[in-house]
C-alpha cells in the first residue's frame, strides 16, 4: 500500500519524514478478515424483545420511561444554552480518544432499552458491524467507534452530569417538540412547552436554516461533536454529522423537522441512514476482543486525530 505524505513545511525534512514514515507504518496493521461475512442486523434485541420498544411491559422498560420523563421537562433552551457555554470552555481533561473509549468501561447507558452492557462495548460493536459491510470507508469505521464518547459527561472528572443530561434519543430546542419523539407527553411538564416563542413548528429558527443554527437538546452527540471540531479533527464532515446527529431519532427514523435542514444536511443525513442500522442493530451480549481490535483502531486515531484532544 502506499501513502501520500504531506508536504513537510519543516527545514530538516528527512528527519520529520522519518518520523512520519515510522507514525504510518505503525498507523496500518493489517485488517484482521477471519470472518468477512456481511453484517446481518437480529430481528430481536438481546432480551428477546423488538428494538427501540418504549412502551413494551417490564422492569427496564419503567426505567427508562422514567429517564425520559426528567429528560423532557428539563432540556429547555436554558438548560441548554448554560451546557454549550460550561462545556465549550473544554477544561475538564486532556487525553486521548483511546483513553476516553476505556474510560467508558464504567458507563451502563439507563436510557437504552437495548443494551445494558458497558459501552465501549457498545462501541466496538457498532465499529466491527460497519467495517464489514464498508471495508474501505476506515472514516466511518471511526466514526462509529467514537460516536458514544460524549457520555463521559457523566463522570465526576467530567462534571458528573446527570444521564437526561448526557443520553437518549435528541430534538431541538426552541422550536415545537414533535409528536415522535418518544414518551412525548412529558414535555407537557417543560417550560418552554407553553412558552410561545418556542412552541411553533419552526420558533426561533427559519425554514432551511440548517441544522448547524439549530440548538439541540444537549447531550453526548453534541459534546463529542464540539471535541472533534475544536481539536481539529480531519474527519470528513458526514463523520462529524453523524456523532452530532446520530441521537436524532425524530429525524432520521420518523422523517420530522427537515424544514430545518439545508441542502448539505440533506448530504450528510443519507449517510446518517446507512450508520444508524449498525448503531442499533449491533447492541449484543457478545463481547468484542478490546485487545484484537486495539491496534487497528489505533492506527485510525492516529489518522483522523492530535494525540491527545482538550475535552
Ligand atoms: O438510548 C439510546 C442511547 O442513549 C444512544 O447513545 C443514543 O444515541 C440513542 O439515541 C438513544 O436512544
Ligand atoms: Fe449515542
Ligand atoms: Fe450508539
Amino acid at each position: 500500500m502506499t501513502f501520500a505524505v504531506e508536504k513537510p513545511m519543516f527545514e530538516d525534512v528527512s528527519a520529520f519524514q522519518k518520523k512520519r514514515e515510522d507514525k504510518i507504518e505503525f498507523s496500518m496493521p493489517k485488517m484482521t478478515t477471519e470472518d468477512d461475512e456481511a453484517f446481518l442486523a437480529p430481528e430481536m434485541n438481546a432480551f428477546g424483545r423488538q428494538f427501540r420498544d418504549y412502551d413494551a411491559e417490564s422492569e427496564r422498560q419503567k426505567s427508562v420511561e422514567e429517564f425520559y420523563r426528567t429528560q423532557h421537562i428539563n432540556q429547555t433552551v436554558d438548560f441548554v444554552k448554560k451546557m454549550r457555554a460550561e462545556y465549550g470552555k473544554l477544561d475538564k481533561k486532556v487525553m486521548s480518544i483511546w483513553e476516553c473509549c476505556e474510560l467508558l468501561n464504567e458507563v451502563v447507558d439507563e436510557s437504552d432499552p437495548d443494551l445494558d452492557e458497558p459501552q465501549i462495548q457498545h462501541l466496538l460493536q457498532s465499529a466491527e458491524a460497519i467495517r464489514k459491510d464498508y471495508p474501505n470507508e476506515d472514516w466511518l469505521h471511526l466514526t462509529a467507534l467514537i460516536h458514544d464518547l460524549g457520555k463521559v459527561i457523566t463522570l465526576p472528572q467530567f462534571g458528573g452530569l446527570p444521564q437526561w443530561a448526557v443520553v437518549g434519543d435528541t430534538f431541538p430546542v426552541g422550536c415545537a417538540f414533535d409528536e415522535s419523539i418518544v414518551h412525548h407527553k412529558y414535555f407537557l411538564e417543560n417550560p418552554d412547552f407553553q412558552n410561545k416563542a418556542y412552541n411553533t413548528k419552526t420558533g426561533i429558527y427559519t425554514e432551511g436554516c440548517g441544522l448547524n443554527n439549530v440548538m439541540m437538546s444537549w447531550g453526548h452527540d453534541d459534546y463529542m461533536y464540539l471535541v472533534a471540531k475544536e481539536n481539529g479533527s480531519t474527519l470528513p464532515s458526514a463523520g462529524q454529522f453523524i456523532i452530532r446527529y446520530h441521537s436524532f431519532y425524530p429525524l432520521h427514523t420518523a422523517g420530522e423537522y427537515t424544514h430545518l435542514m439545508n441542502e448539505e444536511d440533506k448530504e450528510n443525513l443519507k449517510w446518517l441512514h446507512i450508520f444508524n442500522k449498525y448503531d442499533l442493530y449491533s447492541k449484543s451480549k457478545v463481547h468484542v476482543d478490546v485487545e484484537k481490535v486495539k491496534p487497528y483502531y489505533m492506527s485510525l486515531i492516529n489518522k483522523y486525530f492530535p494525540e491527545t484532544l482538550r475535552w
